[in-house]
């Protein structure tokens, strides 16, 4: 369903520079939207008169079928739902405290002082910003500052928020975990749309993307067909995202088994061919013949010799245990990857579990969750592409934490599963204290443990 749309828009500053020529989109409700095109392509201005700050000179701007009306009240009622996030925090952070900054869109949009107080509460919490409340905006970092901003926004509760290339001076953990927040907030059902330079983050993160040059849209589609239209790219003086780059030369070199379209690494992974044979270390009761899931190695063993989840038969037993080994991918069992919900959060509990868990690598998602692995002295191997490098690490045997919460876990869940859907990989995972049941936590552990250390074998 169509939540917001433009048609035919032209609109040109003051001055007479033209911003936009003739620009029609589409958005669909509860996407993630990408914007992409270089300096002065037109996508700032598009935004501006998505939510009625700019009126065009001619065509339409309609959110749920419906024209916008540019009187107060209308725009007023426009702007709750369609929130902009402007690519300069200092633009839109002005008062003298992070919760009064927070507040103000709530105020204004006539809330009850009850009202404003637990929106903003929530909202902080919800970010993550509730310790530094009372700091001035001006004195946060940049990727703080522009946790306040989306904050300010989400207060509103709008359907739809839009951020103005999201990322621009943010360090990658910053970054990420701006990027963490918004997929938090789309999987709640926020339709979410960015602009951005960055084709990497468009192609991997966006379900539909367009591309703007010269204040014109000239490309549209989902971001496998148009990061691959190589006419469109040049076009858009834009370049081919990484991944396919690598995709492609691995592909040239027949390294690849499928013909395919990987988005991020696992993606990629998932269809390198298996190398054929192998030396592997093997426990001194395995002969040859024998078959050997090395999806099954975990914690040191796997830390040492860090191989991708395969079935294996062994040919041939050289000294000191060393074995040549055919590989196979097919039905095997990977490692684990576990998912703890920091909302039902026990100290000693998730403590005791890291300590006897047999846990090889944790990973903490979300600014709220990371701040309390700091507080609890919880060391975090992975801040940053947690799922993706936890998927790798269970590929190769490990037993992975992840530790997050809210609509993430769910991001997470969905997202691992997809992927054994796709490579057809048994990778283990669990929502361990799931609503705070932490018996289900006990249950989680020692069924992993001894199916970790089991040695069974699985035939391929
Ligand atoms: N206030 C203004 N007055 C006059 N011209 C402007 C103004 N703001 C933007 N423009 C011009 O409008 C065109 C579109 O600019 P816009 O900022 O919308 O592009 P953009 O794609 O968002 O660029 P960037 O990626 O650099 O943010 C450009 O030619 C720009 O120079």
């Amino acid at each position: 369903m169509t939540i917001l749309e433009t048609r035919d828009l032209v609109y040109s500053y003051p001055d007479g520079t033209i911003a936009l020529d003739n620009v029609s989109v589409r958005i669909d409700m509860g996407k993630k939207i990408a914007f992409v095109g270089r300096n002065g392509s037109g996508k700032s201005t598009l935004f501006l008169t998505l939510n009625g700050t700019l009126v065009p000179k001619t065509g339409d701007v309609l959110f749920h079928g419906e024209p916008v009306k540019y009187d107060a009240k209308s725009l007023r009622e426009l702007r709750k739902n369609v929130g902009i996030v402007f690519q300069n925090s200092d633009d839109q952070l002005f008062a003298p405290s992070i919760y009064q900054d927070v507040a103000f869109g709530p105020t204004n949009l006539g809330y009850s002082k009850e009202k404003v107080t637990s929106v903003v509460q929530s909202t902080l919490d919800y970010v993550g910003l509730n310790p530094l409340k009372k700091k001035p905006p001006h004195h946060l970092s940049g990727g703080q500052k522009k946790r306040v901003a989306i904050a300010g926004i989400v207060a509103m509760e709008p359907e739809v928020i839009i951020l103005d290339e999201p990322l621009s001076n943010l360090d990658p953990v910053g970054a990420d975990e701006v990027m963490d927040l918004l997929n938090e907030l789309n999987y709640f059902g926020k339709t979410i749309i960015i602009s951005t330079h960055d084709v990497d983050l468009a192609y991997r993160w966006a379900d539909y993307v367009f591309i703007m040059t010269n204040q014109q849209m000239i490309g549209e589609g989902i971001p496998e067909d148009i990061f691959r239209n190589e006419e469109l790219l040049q076009r858009a003086y834009l370049r081919k995202p990484q991944i396919l780059e690598v995709y492609e030369e691995l592909r040239r070199r027949s390294l690849v088994k499928t013909n395919g379209c990987p988005k991020d690494i696992p993606g990629l992974v998932r269809i390198l061919k298996e190398p054929e044979l192998m030396w592997v270390k093997v426990s001194p009761d395995v002969k040859a013949g024998d078959y050997i899931n090395l999806g099954l190695l975990h914690g040191e063993f796997a830390l040492n010799y860090p191989m991708e989840a395969v079935n294996g038969k062994v040919l041939h037993i050289h000294e000191d245990c060393m074995a040549i080994v055919e590989l196979s991918r097919r039905y095997v069992r990977a490692g684990s990857i576990m998912i703890y919900d920091t909302d039902h959060h026990d100290t000693d509990f998730l403590q005791l579990f890291i300590a006897n868990g047999d846990v090889d690598t944790v990973g903490a998602m979300g600014k709220r969750s990371k701040l309390i692995a700091e507080r609890d002295n919880i060391r975090l191997d992975i801040t940053s592409g947690v799922i993706d490098r936890s998927i790798l690490n269970a590929l190769c045997g490990q037993r992975c934490l992840i530790i997050t919460h809210g609509g993430m876990i769910y991001h997470a869940f969905e997202r691992i599963s997809h992927y054994i859907e796709e490579s057809g990989i048994n990778i283990h995972v669990d929502i361990i204290n799931e609503n705070g049941d932490i018996s289900s936590l006990a249950t989680a552990c020692t069924g992993q443990v001894s199916c970790s250390r089991s040695t069974e074998e699985h035939r391929v």
